[in-house]
């Protein structure tokens, strides 16, 4: 179980991050949404410390990873992989080496630099390439796939980290609706398959109702809600995107794409709310 006790991160005078408490059971899709400089990004980065708190723990399995350092803090980073907007894969390398650098918390450095993988690496890198549709892809250069395909291509080398958890900071903002969709799909289909507890900042409302058992809503670096897709009325959602200038919060500006859809691993399609 992931547990934030009270984290704050402050950037000189601006309170990114302001007292956060939450839980996160093993095997939740938690979706956190907000406006833009909510302090969505800095928590999920709290989490991973790419950032450290300015005050306040944050406890994995009952371990504080606040004090973590060197060789921990490397281990801990493999343990809760991350998957960022701009993909953030190799261009020229082709894909299945971008997959195999997940491997670089586990096998350390040198060994990714120099290419030495095992057959073992090798196998988890194209099962994993697999299971998202991609091992056809698998020698292609990073930047022939499309934006979705480089998602899930990320996704992929998060697998081969071997996880305990998946932060995924606005995985779809660069996306089509169709790519957006197969990439929260696949998400879904992990946290459901694999029983991974997935943490995913979404700017839209309706792929967050869609997708996540859970939702937290952040405003002004302060967490203003936090209960199922379901509990999201327009009082809350007013509070969590309106701000303070009290404007009207009109709904569909947070929606995109996805209206209906079929929830991986369930049997019945979920209707989306969705202002459109
Ligand atoms: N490295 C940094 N240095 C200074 N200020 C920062 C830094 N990172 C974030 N901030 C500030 O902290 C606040 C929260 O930013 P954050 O990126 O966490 O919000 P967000 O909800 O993820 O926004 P967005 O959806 O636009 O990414 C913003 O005011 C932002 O400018």
């Amino acid at each position: 179980m992931l547990e934030i006790r009270s984290a704050t991160k402050s950037f000189g005078d601006v309170l990114a991050v302001d007292q956060v408490s939450l839980r996160v059971e093993p095997g939740q899709m938690v979706g956190v949404i907000g406006r833009s400089g909510a302090g969505k990004s800095s928590l999920l980065r709290l989490v991973n410390r790419l950032v450290s708190a300015t005050s306040g723990d944050i406890l994995f399995e009952g371990r504080s990873i606040s004090g973590l350092s060197g060789q921990d803090l490397r281990a801990w980073r493999a343990r809760c992989a991350m998957i960022f907007q701009q993909f953030n894969l190799v261009n020229r390398l082709d894909v299945i080496t971008n997959v195999l650098i997940g491997r670089i918390g586990t096998a350390g450095t040198l060994p990714v630099m120099f290419k030495h993988f095992s057959t073992h690496e090798r196998g988890m890198a194209a099962a994993a390439l697999d299971r998202l549709d991609l091992l056809p892809q698998a020698l292609q250069r990073a930047d022939t796939l499309s934006g979705g395909q480089q998602q899930r291509v990320a996704i992929a080398r998060a697998l081969i980290q071997n996880p305990k958890l998946i932060l995924a900071d606005e995985p779809i903002a660069s996306l089509d609706p169709r790519n957006a969709r197969l990439v929260m799909e696949a998400l879904r289909t992990i946290n459901k398959e694999d029983r991974m507890t997935v943490i995913c900042n979404l700017h839209t409302l309706d792929a967050a109702r869609a997708y996540c058992d859970r939702i937290v809503g952040m405003a002004q670096g302060r967490l203003v809600f936090d209960g199922a897709p379901e509990a999201l009325t327009p009082a809350v959602i007013q509070e969590i995107y309106g701000g303070a200038d009290d404007e009207t919060v009109d709904e569909s500006l947070t929606s995109t794409i996805v209206a209906r859809h079929r929830v991986a691993g369930t049997a019945e399609p979920r209707v989306v709310q969705s202002a459109h």
